[in-house]
């Protein structure tokens, strides 16, 4: 049996799509039930429902063998999982957003994020001193409403910034979802994960 933590919410359906391309029989309970975790015996897997945020927690620990996990949760956190596969899906990228001609008030400019560390990193590899704001949602917010200077945040279609008047500066990192692994399953159950990888690469998208 191995035990797959699917993250709730936008990855949810392209991740369910990949599997079932795959040749894995997911039944209809996925879409539509409220159940946290999902038994599919004739495939030998189970199936749990975690936040984004917290299927590399969920992996690390080992109650799940597998995960997927987006590349941005993997940059925020160092954690003791392997990446093993670019499923490359649910595509975007990281970026520095702002204000067209914001101007910064003070020695450091303030930057909102959900993703402190990386924010942290990227400007000191810049060299540039900033003072980091965490927020957990409607990052593009804080800049319209003086919370901060910069945000850095997920930018996808480019929708958000544009209907809140703001402009993309820096471009940080491509994100796709990846597929992670606990390392003691690995060497435990190799057989059955490496299957699994191989169904699914001969799947994945191109690009
Ligand atoms: N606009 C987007 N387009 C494509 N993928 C995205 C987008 N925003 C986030 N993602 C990817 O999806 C993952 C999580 O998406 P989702 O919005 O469902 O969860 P969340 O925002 O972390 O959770 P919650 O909204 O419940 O706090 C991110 O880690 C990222 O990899
Ligand atoms: O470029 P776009 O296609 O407009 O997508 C980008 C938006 O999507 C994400 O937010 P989400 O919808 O997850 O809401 P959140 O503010 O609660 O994080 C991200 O944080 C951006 O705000």
């Amino acid at each position: 049996m191995i035990t797959i933590a699917m993250p709730k919410g936008r990855i949810f359906e392209e991740a369910v799509e990949l599997l079932r391309k795959a040749g894995y029989r997911l039944p209809p309970e996925f879409e539509e039930s409220r159940k946290l975790i999902i038994d599919v015996s004739e495939e030998e897997m189970r199936f749990i429902l975690a936040k984004p945020m917290d299927v590399v927690t969920y992996v690390e620990h080992g109650v799940a063998d597998l995960g997927i996990a987006g590349k941005d949760v993997m940059l925020e956190e160092e954690r003791d999982v392997y990446e093993i596969l670019d499923l490359k899906i649910s595509k975007c990228h990281l970026a520095v957003a702002g204000l067209p001609n914001g101007k910064v008030n003070g020695v450091a400019p303030r930057v909102a994020t959900k993703y402190p560390n990386v924010a942290s990193s990227y400007f000191r590899e810049q060299g540039e001193q900033v003072e980091i704001i965490k927020l957990n949602g409607s990052i593009e917010l804080a800049p319209l409403i003086g919370l901060a200077d910069r945000i850095v945040d997920i930018v996808s279609t480019g929708r958000t910034l544009k209907e809140n008047g703001l402009v993309e500066l820096e471009r940080i990192a491509e994100i796709t979802s990846r597929l992670i692994v606990n390392p003691v399953s690995y060497r435990m159950k190799d057989a059955k994960i490496d299957e699994i990888i191989e169904r699914l690469s001969l799947v994945i998208g191109d690009e």
